[in-house]
């Protein structure tokens, strides 16, 4: 698929009409998360539950990646939260694999609670961060699905715990297929998978804002805006970070 080529942290441009208090209509920051882990972990299936808010019918591996969005409000703001569903075999990523990295945000690592090799899996995914430059000022949550298979699980909890606490993660357990039923560590409460992104997404919130650089002069033209990690793609980018 192709890249949206949103990666910076606002969509709209500056150039749009000015509003009736004389400033140009705020824009809506993007906050790009990528999603990560094995294949059949049940990547596709979160992110979807999350945009389209239920479990989709059918999937087939992901090649590339797969972007959904949802413009969510938090705080009196709204936000669009762009989901990077990414492709889990070797074969669909390996062409993609700078994108998926590029100006991200935060890092969801998926793994399958039935499937202990997709958790013997996740060094491999954090090195594969690591060796993209991935800052540690970048969030990173870990979730265990398929919860719903409680009688089939392989990695048990305060495993999974222990990995997530000395990887400074937070762990979710959920089922993108019921993510409200028993077996979900949120049963009882709202729907687990829209909390965990939307924990992502007030992290990303609550972090310092970011700022402007803007070169003198180039007031009006169409910018974006990245979190301070340029990797020299885009030589129009000017823009920085005041907390990086
Ligand atoms: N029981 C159960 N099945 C799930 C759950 N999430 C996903 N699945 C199933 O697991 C299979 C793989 O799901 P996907 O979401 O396509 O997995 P993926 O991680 O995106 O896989 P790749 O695109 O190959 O990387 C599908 O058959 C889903 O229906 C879940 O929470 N519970």
């Amino acid at each position: 698929m192709a890249e949206s080529g949103s990666s910076a942290g606002f969509s709209g441009s500056q150039t749009g009409s000015l509003t009736g208090s004389g400033l140009p209509p705020p824009r809506t920051r993007i906050f790009k998360i990528i999603v990560i882990g094995d294949s059949g972990v049940g990547k596709t299936c979160l992110t979807y539950h999350f945009c389209a808010g239920k479990f989709p019918e059918k999937t087939e591996a992901t090649i590339g990646v797969d972007f959904r969005e949802r413009l969510v409000e938090i705080d009196g703001e709204k936000i669009k939260i762009q989901l990077w569903d990414t492709a889990g075999q070797e074969r669909f990523r390996k062409s993609m694999v700078q994108h998926y990295y590029r100006n991200v945000h935060a890092v969801v690592f998926v793994y399958d609670i039935t499937n202990a090799a997709s958790f013997r899996s996740l060094p491999a995914w954090i090195e594969e961060c690591r060796q993209h430059a991935l800052g540690s000022e970048v969030p990173r949550i870990l979730v265990g699905n398929k919860c719903d298979l409680r009688d089939s699980v392989q990695v048990w909890t305060d495993v999974a715990q222990q990995f997530a606490d000395a990887h400074s993660m937070p762990l979710f357990e959920t089922s993108a297929k019921n993510p409200n039923g028993p077996g979900d560590s949120n049963h009882g409460n709202s729907d687990h998978v829209e909390a965990i992104f939307m924990t992502v997404a007030h992290k990303l919130k609550s972090q310092k804002p970011l700022v402007l650089s803007q070169p003198p002069g180039a007031l009006g033209a169409t910018v974006s805006l990245s979190r301070g990690r340029d990797d020299g793609a885009d030589g129009a980018r000017s823009w920085a970070c005041s907390s990086c």
